[in-house]
């Protein structure tokens, strides 16, 4: 009787099949991911459900937000490897981040039963948030064998074999947006994704210029992709998302003149491909952003920053007469809000934060506009670093992280 009771996960005999690893990925990790994830994000493949695909960050001129992926997906390789002893042997065949919804729940399955879906060996589901606190529902469970569910916190990850040993389901999505950083793992090199990813960004994200600002500047795919349907309505995910985060998209009428009317005979989705300005209540952010996708990127950028950017100003403010003005930069007008279609009940309610989740605080323009600057200073790193690294990679077929110091000897050597 005693030995039931406290029997281990697996016996002697039985290999493993799965394993939660607790707090793997940092919380700033975490943020990053859910930052590229609530500015890229495109409607899923199954219903609620919102996806990024490391292909799509390359296609829409994000290839640079594949950085903060390299190393976490490394490290994941080596936990499956290393627990399922197969060093060496592995490959990523997925790599994408998913936001479960209200509504979003799927049935008993294994990850590799479909016939399309044989090549999978191995699965690992990183939280990027925080059941309870960010969503209701949604926890993982498993038909047989221990642990029997997860409920994700922020952080944690599980790993476990995609075979018929590991029959699960995931429990409907009640409330708020649960997000995951999910992959897949393969024996079969006809399934890497890496090569797949090296021909998008060899295409896309060879050169870094200096001068060239518009070089990560994100270019939106089709509109159809960001049609977030549900039931019988839907709304588009770029203004839900913003719409959430209480900003709105204007015309961008330049300044001097004072037409801000949009051409009528203009489909308005389409306008979210072009030059665009944000609003928030009657004030008019005065920076035109190339386009809905550019602005959304700011915004959450902004959002993600926003704790350390109040910080950093009460620190500055306490005693200091050298407050930077940056009202100049906001008018009080009414502007053209866009005509654009979103169903914001809707929006609110499938985006919405979970009753938990931290209190929205107000937003300050002068941060704002940091924000702005750190975001081109924080996309200028990343397309440096990645037209520094995307030599090695192609050179070599597979996506790593490259050595600092190694970089600089080798790059010392061909001078
Ligand atoms: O997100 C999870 O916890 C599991 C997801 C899952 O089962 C799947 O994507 O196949
Ligand atoms: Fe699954």
């Amino acid at each position: 009787m005693a030995t039931t009771a406290t029997s281990p996960p697996t016996t002697a005999t039985e290999d493993p099949v799965r394993l939660l690893i607790p707090g793997f990925l940092s919380p700033e990790t975490c943020k990053e991911l859910e930052f590229v994830h609530r500015s890229c994000g495109t409607a899923g493949y199954r219903p609620s459900v919102v996806s990024t695909s490391l292909p799509h960050l390359a296609a829409t001129s994000c290839g640079h937000l594949l950085l903060p992926f390299v190393p976490i997906r490394e490290r994941l390789r080596d936990a499956v490897e290393s627990f399922f002893s197969c060093h060496f042997e592995l490959f990523v065949e997925f790599t994408g981040l998913v936001s479960w919804c209200k509504g979003a729940s799927i049935g008993w399955h294994s990850d590799d039963n479909k016939p399309y879906l044989r090549q999978r060996a191995f699965t690992a589901v990183c939280y990027l948030n925080s059941h309870g606190k960010d969503f209701k529902g949604g926890i993982l469970q498993f038909q047989d064998g221990k642990p029997s569910s997860v409920v994700p916190v922020a952080g944690d990850v599980v790993i476990y074999t995609a075979d018929n040993r590991n029959v699960h389901c995931v429990d409907e999505v009640t409330e708020g947006e649960r997000l995951t950083l999910t992959l897949w793992f393969t024996r079969d090199s006809a399934y890497d994704e890496d090569p797949k990813l090296l021909n998008f960004l060899s295409q896309t994200s060879w050169s870094y210029e200096p001068a060239d600002q518009n070089s990560y500047i994100p270019l939106p795919a089709s509109d159809n992709m960001y049609w977030f349907s549900y039931e019988q309505s839907g709304f588009d995910i770029r203004c839900a998302r913003v719409h959430i985060l209480g900003f709105s998209f204007r015309a961008s009428s330049d300044g001097e003149s004072n037409n801000t009317s949009v051409a009528p005979a203009e489909d308005p989705i389409e306008l979210l491909g072009k030059p665009l300005r944000l609003g928030r209540g009657d004030d008019v952010f005065m920076k035109i952003f190339a386009n809905s996708l550019h602005a959304l990127q700011v915004v959450q950028f902004y959002y993600w920053k926003a704790p350390e950017l109040a910080s950093r100003r009460k620190q500055t403010t306490v005693g200091s007469e050298t407050v930077c003005c940056p009202t100049i930069q906001v008018q009080q007008s009414s502007g053209t809000e866009l005509p654009l279609p979103c169903n914001h009940g809707l929006a609110q309610t499938i985006f919405g934060s979970c009753s938990n989740a931290e209190p929205e605080f107000a937003l300050e323009w002068d941060d704002f506009v940091l924000a702005v600057a750190m975001w081109e200073n924080y996309s200028e790193e990343l397309k440096k670093e990645l037209s520094t690294f995307l030599p090695y990679w192609l050179s070599s077929e597979t996506i790593f992280v490259v050595d600092s110091s190694e970089t600089t000897q080798i790059l010392g050597e061909g001078n």
